[in-house]
């Protein structure tokens, strides 16, 4: 079998549970924005050469300078308007790339600085959510970020569980790693448990293993943000056996999802590159492994385009990539029977069609 190309890779049913809806935004539409609302910061007015600026400026190593250029978004998502026109291209845009399910991330409280509330930003990107799918054969549901340096996530768990019939599927916390470590946000981790509610972390990116441990066995994480730095439990001897500590034993046994995304990894400092992509290692010792974007803008990607990394990288297959488009599905926050729907209905199938015709 030959291996999938990009454009195949495109019109294979795909499931994206990591994508950050500030980081997502199309140049042109920043550029209109800032205009209307007044904001002159923009690095550049041309579309490209701000693409350009979005992708470099996120290429330091560091997270906490990638996180720098989210100022310049954030800063023209401030207006119900606004909000509605960029969730509602993030749906056209994923359902473009071929995704049919997508859990799309966003911090309510950095939208507020306009007079929103936090009920009407989360209605807004709703509304955003519903035109853009709407036809397109794509569900997006939303989770809502709690930023981990602040110390408003109980309210915005709160807000989470107040939304989660309506458009909002769970509840993440994001944001620098190092020095701010999960178990701060515990009181709102507790209540969404009580509350039978998802949750997913960032955790294992910035930071290393205890960030991971304190995500899981404190906080009670669903599924890790990344999750890049498990591979520190991992000892690897000359003929390729793998030894695990108990901390990925756990994440093994358990089937906790990692919601990897190799290019933003490797412009953070999480991972050193493609090929060397922890990854390799941890599909092939068949951890829950997903693949995702991260933020489409600053890492210049798709879900296509990641996959075809991997498939470049990995010498991946159709199997391959329909191994990681069902975890994906598996570990989705919407209830069983519409995961079990999905896999049957929409991504077993199509990747028959697509296995049949290679
Ligand atoms: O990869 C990331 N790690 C930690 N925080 C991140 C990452 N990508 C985006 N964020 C932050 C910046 C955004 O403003 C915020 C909400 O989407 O989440
Ligand atoms: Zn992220």
């Amino acid at each position: 079998m030959t291996q999938p190309t990009l454009e195949q890779i495109r019109q294979a049913p795909k499931v994206l549970l990591h994508d950050h809806l500030d980081g997502g935004l199309r140049t042109e539409t920043i550029i209109d924005l800032a205009r209307e609302s007044g904001y002159d910061k923009l690095p550049s007015t041309d579309p490209a050469a701000l693409a350009r600026w979005f992708q470099e400026a996120s290429d330091s190593g560091s997270l906490e300078r990638y996180l720098e250029t989210f100022e310049h978004t954030v800063a023209v998502m401030q207006t119900r308007d606004a909000l509605v026109r960029c969730a509602a291209e993030c749906a056209e845009d994923l359902a473009a790339d071929g995704v049919v399910y997508a859990e799309v991330r966003y911090a309510p409280e950095l939208h507020i600085s306009g007079g929103l509330s936090l009920d009407e930003v989360v209605t807004a990107v709703n509304e955003g959510f519903r035109l853009g799918s709407e036809g397109r054969g794509i569900r997006v549901g939303a989770l809502l970020t709690a930023m981990r340096h602040q110390a408003r996530s109980m309210e915005i768990a709160e807000l989470a569980v107040r939304y989660r019939d309506v458009g909002v599927v769970g509840f993440d916390i994001a944001g620098a790693e190092a020095g701010f470590p999960p178990t701060r946000h515990l009181d709102a981790f507790e209540y969404l448990q009580r509350e039978n509610a998802h949750f997913t972390i960032h955790a294992g990116e910035g930071f290393g293993l205890p960030s991971i441990w304190q995500a899981i066995q404190w906080c009670g994480a669903d599924r890790l943000g990344h999750g890049v730095r498990i591979i520190d439990d991992i000892a690897v001897a000359g003929d390729g056996e793998a030894k695990l500590g108990r901390l990925a034993a756990y994440v093994r046994d358990k089937r906790i999802p990692l919601e990897m995304a190799p290019t933003s990894n490797l412009q953070t400092g999480a991972a050193p590159s493609i090929e060397r992509h922890p990854i390799g290692l941890l599909r092939r010792l068949h951890f829950r492994v997903t693949v995702n974007t991260d933020n489409r803008l600053m890492s210049a990607t798709s879900v296509s385009l990641e996959f075809h990394k991997l498939v470049e990288a990995f010498d991946y297959d159709w199997d391959d990539l329909q191994w990681f488009t069902i975890n994906a599905m598996k570990s989705a926050f919407i209830p069983f029977d519409e995961r079990l729907a999905l896999i049957n209905g929409v991504i077993k199938p199509g990747f028959a069609q697509l296995k049949w015709r290679a």
